[in-house]
């Protein structure tokens, strides 16, 4: 945990900069600036009514005043050099680029090439990216700003964002804020979720207005339902992976953490595209094939008239496991939904329940592939030790992984292996195909990657988007998945029964805070999740969803 100690230094001289900087802005305007979403503040930037340099400082402040307990920062910029540059923004003046001025967060396993790359994991604790990932240059070019590189599990493995040689992220609901922006919870202390657990905490706390994440099998989507901010995973291969650092290269998605849907619609119009580096990038024809194909809302012309639009409610989420408020709050999404015109169809997908299982063979195997790269040689910790003694090089690199990471190295190495392989591996991929196969007999959108033109279109009895529950009960509490018991370890990869069908079938998803737990007062999302390239009416019903959470 050395690291966290040289964070909490780092942190109390920061405090002290920062609160010289801060001394002459308003206390009013601080509080207000925080908790606004991007359009708000590239609005009020293009009037000139705040400035890059006061949301620069406001983020600052909002760090060093909490994220000494939320831990949801490893590493942040050097805020003089970041104001200088925010000072130079503001006296261009101009502010064309859809994010110029507007200050986010990427989880720690985007390669930076100014900020390092830790990916949550002592293996790679020096390492310096020499450039910067797809993604992060095209929102480097819309003008987007880079506080710091946010806290995670180790290599995305985890839903609790535990497993991190920086230290677990707290939920900020855990911390009561004096903003009174938070509801009253029961004061236990939660986990943020994982494996983006720093950049959905750095989104909910106001540390920053966007956070990049990535979901493999629901790390975008699980933090951002415990931390009540929008968690969206768009269609695989409609973002870059180039310069994401792999665990699972088949299911591994860029993931967008914001406090609306239309703030994720913002960022995701910036990094979807093409990008030649990416094997796994969707092509211009494929993307072409995709926007000729008719979806809900571009047949729409009125964004909150659901009529026409069929949603389907999977009958296999309704789980024993699951809590009364999250059944609750499901209820409630789907009467407004209804209550916009929408159609409600009760749908079946069988494979569902072999998903989990599936998902925990196919991204160990992936990983123990992907992570052999870290032998301290190509990549990885090399200490003194191994130097001098040839024969140690591997164990001694391979010893420093956590725990966690080891433990599926080594169970995906066994699924990997002649004996178990047709048992294992290719059971798993067979239920992959499953899951597929069934989210394309309940779409009512063809699969544009199976499209051809002799395609009738769409299958008007079936249905646009699913809704259903993101995960079974509310953030657990820090200590149980803290403990090294092993049913704890089981207990935390069931939290992913939700979220993990829309990985394997490599679909877009989203979820959407709608509300807080009659029982402890911590947040709940809803998910949606809609055909392969669907992502326009994923976003689409999205933006009308989260409105319902207001109402009574
Ligand atoms: N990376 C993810 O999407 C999180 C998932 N819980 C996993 O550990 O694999």
């Amino acid at each position: 945990m050395f690291y966290r100690a040289k964070f909490f230094n780092y942190s109390r001289n920061y405090v002290n900069v920062s609160k010289r900087m801060l001394s002459n802005s308003s206390k009013d305007q601080r509080k207000h600036l925080w908790s606004m979403t991007i359009i708000e503040a590239a609005n009020l930037l293009r009037q000139k009514k705040i400035s890059t340099v006061s949301l620069v400082k406001e983020c600052f402040s909002r760090i060093s005043k909490y994220d000494a307990e939320i831990n949801a920062f490893i590493e942040v910029q050097n805020e003089k050099k970041l104001l200088d540059k925010a000072l130079e923004i503001d006296a261009k003046g101009s502010f064309n680029g859809s994010l110029d001025g507007i200050p986010v967060a990427y989880k720690d396993l985007f390669c930076t090439s100014s900020l390092s790359t830790t990916c949550g994991s002592f293996m790679l604790k020096n390492f310096k990216s020499p450039f910067n990932a797809t993604v992060i240059n095209f929102l480097e070019e819309a003008g987007a700003i880079m506080i710091g590189k946010t806290n995670m599990d180790e290599f995305g493995m985890g839903a609790a964002n535990v497993y991190s040689v920086h230290g677990p992220v707290y939920n900020p609901q855990s911390i009561l804020f004096d903003e009174n922006h938070f509801e009253k919870n029961d004061g236990d202390q939660r986990v943020a979720g994982g494996s983006s657990g720093g950049s959905a905490a750095a989104v909910a706390s106001g540390m920053c207005f966007a956070a990049l994440g990535s979901d493999t099998g629901g790390s975008v989507r699980l933090p951002a339902s415990y931390c009540g901010i929008v968690g969206f995973k768009p269609s695989y291969g409609q973002c870059s992976r180039w310069g994401l650092i792999a665990y699972a290269n088949s299911l591994d998605t860029v993931g967008i953490l914001t406090r609306t849907v239309s703030d994720a619609q913002m960022i995701y119009d910036v990094i979807s595209k093409f990008d030649v580096n990416d094997s796994t990038s969707i092509t211009p024809e494929v993307r072409s094939i995709n926007s000729s194909i008719p979806s809900f809302f571009k047949l729409n012309s009125n964004a909150d008239d659901l009529r026409g639009l069929r949603v389907g409610v999977p009958k296999e989420y309704f789980v024993s496991e699951l809590g009364e408020s999250i059944v609750n709050l499901w209820k409630k999404g789907i009467s407004y939904l209804k209550s916009h015109g929408a159609t409600i169809v009760s749908v079946s997908c069988p494979s569902t329940r072999y998903a989990l299982s599936a998902y925990y063979i196919l991204a160990p195997s992936e990983a123990s592939s992907n992570l052999a790269r870290f032998d301290g040689v190509r990549y990885g910790h090399r200490s003194e030790e191994s130097n001098k003694n040839d024969g140690m090089l591997y164990a001694n690199t391979r010893g420093r992984f956590g725990k966690e990471v080891k433990k599926r190295i080594i169970l995906g190495t066994y699924a990997l292996t002649a004996g178990s392989y047709g048992n294992y591996f290719l059971q798993a991929q067979k239920i992959r195909r499953m899951v597929k196969s069934d989210f394309d007999r309940v779409f009512k959108r063809p699969n544009p990657l199976r499209f051809t033109k002799k395609d009738s279109g769409c299958n008007e009895n079936k249905v646009d988007v699913l809704i259903t529950p993101v995960t079974i009960s509310t953030a657990p509490k820090i200590e149980d998945c803290l403990t090294t018991n092993v049913n704890n370890f089981i207990n935390t990869y069931v939290n992913d029964v939700f979220v993990v069908p829309a990985s394997l079938a490599g679909i877009p998803a989203i979820s959407i805070p709608f509300g807080i737990s009659s029982i402890d007062g911590f947040p709940i999302g809803l998910q949606l999740i809609t055909q392969y390239g669907d992502d326009d009416t994923l976003l689409g019903v999205a933006k009308v969803l989260e409105k319902g959470a207001n109402q009574k």
